[in-house]
């Protein structure tokens, strides 16, 4: 037994004072043994077993149902380490509040010790970590989530180094629940919250605030984006990453079904929501998924839209804040059949408002999907040929663009913006930037995560192309003027060609657009107009973008790279 863990373990132990602690194995007998503790508690609901077999429901505290920004801190020596996309906390203040919180917290419960490994067991790009937690909720989704139990703690035995993650669902009052980092210890404490993006610390808190600090360190990128692969009726594999902000269409893009009209291509998803990526021996940026399973938005799943989502959660797959119909199968907007008779508070459905929570989720193995690549579990990962950027935009961004090249790619990653979703607590459908949709992940300051971005070019010949894309823009109705979903493949097709060099382009000041000529629309429902609408350039309004994005990097100071700083100042030239 590693002597390091084992001594935090007991210093966990004297500071919560827990009835018993427990090791966690990942056994089948032990999480049968978890979940049925939590049908007798009310923690867990048993589904429908006969529509849906082994599936659960939880109901998480109404106050606690998305990630709660406002109070997810940065804990850094120097608060400019953190920089103004954080809000800071000096670490030895933050230990101090939060400490007062574990203080006997975990009385009356157990406590659980999950050794977890984010990434394939065997792969050398994977990183271990130990979450403590007095929720069983917890630990079956860890479970699904990460590889959790004897395997990851044989690593964190070999290895000696992990992340430590300490969580106690406390009282659940929102004044007392924080979420804090301290990425110089690799240490992560979080309380009073037992939502997905705050309590599965191997999740955001590990694999994306932690990790992309130590990637900045060790010289890799921990990125918010999905990695999938595009395969042609010829049989090439594209394998492309996306960065959208959260509820954007990350997991749905991973999933997506090819349109009947385009027979032959295949999609293979590797992951839906993280991605760490390192320059492989080959020079090839190559990427792993951290994961093992999905926490996906549930609202707008359904046989058109996610028919492999949809599909994989039919059975074994736990449910967060959904509606139940009168036969206690899962309900949810967006579904397109059955009714819903009790909201996700578990209240008589009135009619009004929605059913589920527009944040709720489910989570499942990706060993369900029915597209999982097969070199999803692959040591040395995928090799990337493209990154996208994207969000929700309304308006200005066109459906789809290039970057000239990796620095003003970088640009439009760390200009991008996106309008605000139910994922976090606040308001909705605000534009804000959304910095390679780790506004809310990066653990340090952006001008340095962007500086770490463009030092790649200097590392390899062969980084991918860089696209920016927008499923979202609406007409003056409201509506979405692009289908979406599937249809989303003929943009992917024109990326992949774009990759090797065999689709056309027009030039415009923000990059390369593809006239309505260079796409593949053949069986797709879309009017001359609405087209045109899509693939424009609105110079006027670009101009505008480009003067908001640079009063953006105004706000990192002396921290902007400097050559990030010249590509704005050539782009708004072009502008004019
Ligand atoms: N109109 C439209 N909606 C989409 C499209 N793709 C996804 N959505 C909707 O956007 C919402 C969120 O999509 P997800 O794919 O779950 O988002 P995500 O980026 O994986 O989100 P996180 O798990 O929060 O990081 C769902 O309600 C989807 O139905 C699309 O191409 N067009
Ligand atoms: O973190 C979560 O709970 C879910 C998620 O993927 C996000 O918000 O981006
Ligand atoms: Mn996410």
């Amino acid at each position: 037994m590693n002597a390091s863990l084992n001594s935090w373990v007991e210093e966990i132990a004297r500071l919560t004072k827990p009835d018993s602690v427990h090791w966690c194995t990942g056994s089948d007998a032990e999480n049968s043994r978890l979940i049925d503790e939590m049908l007798t508690t009310g923690d867990l609901i048993k589904l429908n077993p006969k529509t849906h077999p082994n599936c659960y429901l939880h109901r998480s505290h109404p106050s606690d149902v998305a990630r709660v920004e406002h109070l997810t801190f940065v804990c850094t020596r120097n608060r400019e380490d953190a920089g103004p996309n954080n809000i800071w906390m000096d670490p030895a203040e933050a230990h101090r509040k939060i400490d007062a919180l574990f203080e006997g917290s975990m009385r009356g419960r157990t406590m659980y010790v999950i050794p977890y490994c984010m990434g394939p067991i065997e792969s050398p790009y994977s990183r271990c970590g130990v979450e403590i937690t007095d929720s069983p909720y917890v630990v079956v989704n860890m479970r699904i989530m990460t590889r959790m139990g004897d395997a990851a703690l044989k690593r964190i035995e070999r290895e000696g180094k992990f992340v430590k993650g300490l969580h106690s669902i406390g009282d659940l009052d929102p004044e007392r629940r924080f979420i804090m980092h301290f990425p110089e210890e690799l240490f992560i404490k979080s309380v009073g919250s037992g939502y997905g993006g705050n309590a599965l610390l191997g999740k955001k808190c590990h694999a994306l605030r932690i990790a992309s600090w130590q990637a900045r360190d060790e010289g890799w990128l921990a990125e918010h984006m999905l990695i999938m692969g595009i395969q042609s009726p010829e049989g090439q594999t594209h394998y492309i990453a996306g960065a959208f902000p959260s509820a954007c269409g990350k997991t749905n893009l991973a999933m997506l079904v090819p349109p009947e009209s385009m027979p032959g291509w295949k999609i293979w998803t590797v992951g839906d929501d993280i991605c760490w990526m390192q320059i492989g021996k080959d020079g090839q940026l190559r990427a792993i998924n951290p994961e093992a399973g999905y926490f996906g938005v549930v609202p707008g799943t359904n046989r058109k839209t996610n028919k492999n989502a949809y599909d994989m959660i039919q059975r074994d797959t736990i449910f967060t804040n959904v509606a139940l119909t009168a036969d206690n199968q899962p309900w949810w907007e967006g579904m397109e059949s059955g009714t819903p008779a009790l909201d996700w508070q578990g209240k008589p459905y009135s009619g009004k408002g929605a059913a589920a929570h527009p944040n709720s989720r489910f989570t499942v193995s990706a060993k369900q999907n029915p597209i999982y690549s097969s070199l999803a579990e692959a040591p040395d990962g995928v090799p990337i040929s493209a990154i996208l950027f994207g969000g929700r935009r309304r308006e200005v961004a066109p459906l789809v663009y290039e970057a000239r090249n990796w620095t003003h790619g970088v640009l439009v990653g760390a200009g991008m913006a996106s309008e605000t979703t139910a994922a976090a607590v606040g308001q909705m459908g605000v534009v804000r930037r959304d910095s390679m949709a780790m506004k809310p992940f990066c653990g340090y300051n952006f001008g340095d995560y962007w500086q770490h971005w463009l030092s790649l070019e200097g590392k390899t010949s062969k980084l991918p192309r860089i696209f920016h894309v927008n499923w979202f823009r609406q007409d003056k109705n409201g509506k979405f003027m692009w289908p979406g979903f599937g249809e989303n493949l003929r943009v992917l097709q024109w990326i992949a060609n774009r990759c090797e060099g065999k689709a056309g382009a027009t030039e415009s000041p923000i990059g390369f657009v593809p006239a309505p000529e260079d796409l593949n629309l053949a069986g797709v429902d879309l009017d001359k107009d609405t087209l045109n609408t899509l693939l424009s350039v609105d110079v006027g309004a670009w101009r505008q973008e480009i003067d908001a994005i640079s009063k953006y990097l105004d706000e990192f100071k002396d921290r902007v790279p400097a050559k990030l700083r010249d590509e704005q100042r050539t782009v708004a030239g072009r502008l004019g």
